[in-house]
């Protein structure tokens, strides 16, 4: 059983700390199932099998969805509010605060904003769909900054293949004039290695290169 959450701990959350949980599953259920739906038009556009990137019904993938929360920060200039990176799974759903921005993503060497939508979902590529598509969905390097006077929140889905499995790019991607440029790995040694990277800024996608 869940344990009730303790209002006085969280003076900020909704009165009704069910109801919360309630719109948390509610939002994590939706997020999967459109994640499942772009996963599979992005399969059909690169001419693969529909369900190519998605978790058979009978298996339980488990959803990771995280709250983030930047407090204000008065140097904002020294102290990121997450650090370069790019996500691990295969897509990730963010629904970022309405009013604050701070995601920012890496074009052509520069920090480019992302502008805030109030209620869009943003849909980001990660490490897992660029191995499986050899490189032709790309990860972006993204990051966050913080602001000196607002706090700022935000919710990510992230969309993860089963650990037990294996992912590799398409044989239907690889051409002479598209080598193979990952090598075959299980998602949970996968998972693993990403957080190590990630903790030292690294990219674990150049970890999987052949
Ligand atoms: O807070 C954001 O806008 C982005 C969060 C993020 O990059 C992540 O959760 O991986
Ligand atoms: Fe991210």
């Amino acid at each position: 059983m869940v344990k009730p959450v303790d209002q006085r701990k969280y003076k900020y959350w909704p009165e009704n700390p069910n109801g919360f949980r309630e719109i948390l599953s509610e939002y994590s259920l939706k997020t999967h199932l459109l994640a499942e739906i772009i996963l599979k038009k992005m399969a059909k556009s690169l001419g693969l099998e529909e369900n190519y990137f998605i978790n058979s019904a009978e298996e339980t993938a488990p959803t990771f969805i995280r709250f983030n929360y930047y407090p204000p920060c008065s140097r904002p200039d020294l102290v990121y509010g997450i650090k370069p990176h790019t996500d691990g799974g295969s897509i990730t759903i963010l629904l970022q605060d309405k009013e604050v921005e701070g995601l920012q993503v890496l074009q052509d060497g520069q920090w480019v904003k992302v502008p805030i939508i109030p209620h869009a979902l943003l849909v980001n590529v990660a490490d897992m769909v660029e191995i499986m598509t050899n490189g032709v969905f790309k990860n972006p390097i993204h990051r966050v900054i913080t602001n000196s006077e607002k706090q700022r929140i935000s919710l990510s889905m992230f969309y993860v293949p089963e650990f037990h499995k294996y992912i590799e790019p398409a044989t239907e991607l690889i051409t002479e004039s598209t080598p193979r440029l990952f090598k075959k790995m299980k998602v949970e040694e996968y998972a693993n290695l990403y957080f190590q990277k990630v903790s030292l800024g690294m990219r674990t996608v150049d970890s999987a290169r052949v």
